[in-house]
């Protein structure tokens, strides 16, 4: 078989070991296994290996230690690193130590099986990589246990190197600003500058002129020359936070930006370079936003080709305690630990703040409670759940005609006779609708639409439905 490999799988859980060479050899493959670094170290200067799958927790040398050994006597071969520890700075030594992939226990074979296969797949195109040395990390105050966290901690890891956008999705309070700065500081810009930034919060007129600058006299007021977002962040990254909240003139500036790495300041012609890794956050839909209008199609695709979603706190219960945990020490509060009645009251309320009432809660309790252990008592009372009203017609109705006018005042620069325009474009159907409803009576048509019936025949007439009877 053409396709069969030799891959090293290095744990010292014998039941691990089984599992990883029953699911590969299966494939075809020649497992040979090593219960710690050391043994796996030799096998490797025996073997020509494709992969390597490697635990992080062994007996003597741990394999993040290890890693950079087993990639020099492989001559770099990919590294599949497994870990019970699924925590972000393992994730990103890992990664930053050369490994390929990443695993967290327990792990589903179908996972291990597609990492395997892709990794695989990377081995044979692989030119001899490069190991990079590992770069020391600074502490991250991201908290989660939950396997939705762990799947977090593995994607920053995979893209903090990378200058690649990232779109970071959740709802409000769920941590996204937070997984920003990490991909940052865990990236090979961490020393240079990091703008967060909500455009939403700037004059809506100066939006463009924030981020993009702007020159002398380019607007009432622009009385000299002004550096805007992009070029005060250059070398650094930003953080676009509601970027669904951005106008549709703005969003053409930033997929110019992210296509081309070029802009222009407000008033200019003249392009100039952006060195600025961009990542960009939303707790609205994006997609809905795309379908009513109100986000560009291309610059949808072009931010959610790296994704990171953030679930709601409730549907990870197991990272309150860690969280309450947290937040007590930061607030160095001495009796840090909840008892288990308490935590499963919290547990049990719906967060719909997320960690940030979760964090404001804890602050709460800590305040009332004077250094002696919590009580559920020492808590707000628990938020009712969001009932969201559904909306009515007319709602949504104005909803969709602004978002008319913005896309139509955006697209043309000379708008004339956008009135005319915009009837045109509603008014058959609303006589086309009362017209089947009264069986094409014109007289009562033009009582029900309160006008007159000449007016309605002249109506008809102009949109081409003189027909309709
Ligand atoms: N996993 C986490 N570990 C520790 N602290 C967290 C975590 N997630 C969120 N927080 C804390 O909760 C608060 C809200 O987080 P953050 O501002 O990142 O949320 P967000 O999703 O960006 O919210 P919004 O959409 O309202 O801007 C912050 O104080 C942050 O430090």
């Amino acid at each position: 078989m053409t396709n069969q490999h030799t891959i090293l799988v290095v744990d010292d859980e014998p039941s691990i070991c089984w599992a990883l060479e029953k699911m590969l050899s299966g494939e075809g493959h020649h497992v040979v296994t090593a219960s710690s670094a050391e043994e796996g170290l030799r096998l490797a200067g025996q073997h020509e290996l494709s992969m390597v799958i490697l635990d992080v927790r062994l007996p003597k040398q741990d394999g993040i230690t290890a890693l950079p050994g087993f990639l020099k006597a492989t001559d770099n071969a990919p590294v599949v690193i497994i870990t019970a520890f699924g925590d972000l700075e393992t994730a990103v030594a890992a990664v930053k130590n050369g490994a390929t992939d990443y695993l967290t226990k327990p792990f589903k074979l179908d996972d291990a099986l597609r990492i395997c296969r892709l990794t695989l797949q990377k081995s044979a195109q692989r030119s001899v990589l490069k190991s990079t040395p590992p770069m020391p990390l600074g502490s991250s105050d991201l908290v989660g246990v939950s396997p939705p966290m762990q799947k977090v901690f593995r994607q920053i890891a995979l893209v903090a190197d990378s200058d690649l956008s990232v779109l970071i999705t959740g709802e409000t309070g769920t941590g996204k600003e937070l997984v920003a700065a990490a991909i940052h500081r865990h990236s090979k810009r961490a020393g240079r500058v990091y703008i967060p930034i909500a455009p939403v919060a700037l004059n809506p007129d100066l939006i463009e002129s924030e981020l993009f600058g702007h020159i002398q006299g380019a607007f009432t007021g622009a009385n000299d020359d002004r550096a805007g977002l992009f070029e005060r962040a250059e070398g650094g990254t930003v953080l676009l936070d509601e970027i669904g909240d951005l106008p549709l003139a703005v969003q053409v500036k930033l997929l110019r930006v992210l296509e081309q790495g070029q802009y222009s300041r407000v008033g200019d012609t003249r392009p100039r370079t952006a060195d600025v890794r961009v990542l960009a956050a939303t707790n609205s839909d994006l997609h809905a936003e795309v379908t009513s209008g109100r986000f560009r199609d291309d610059l949808f695709h072009r931010l959610t080709g790296v994704q990171i979603h953030l679930p709601p706190l409730r549907e990870r219960i197991e990272d309150i305690g860690p969280l309450c945990a947290h937040f007590l020490e930061q607030m160095s509060y001495v009796e840090n630990r909840l008892d288990e009645s308490l935590l499963n009251e919290l547990q049990s309320r719906p967060w719909h703040g997320n960690v940030r009432e979760l964090r404001n809660a804890i602050g709460h309790a800590a305040v009332v409670a004077r250094g002696r252990p919590l009580t559920i008592a020492d808590f707000p009372t628990a938020k009712p759940g969001r009932v969201s009203e559904p909306e009515s017609p007319s709602q949504s109705l104005e909803k969709v005609i602004a978002t008319w006018a913005e896309i139509a005042i955006a697209e043309k620069a000379d708008t004339i006779n956008l009135h005319g325009e915009f009837l045109a474009a509603v008014e058959p159907t609303l006589l086309n609708v009362v017209l089947k409803h009264t069986g094409g009576n014109r007289a009562k048509a033009a009582e029900m639409l309160g006008i007159h019936r000449g007016t309605l025949r002249d109506r008809l007439r102009a949109y081409g439905m003189d027909d309709m009877a």
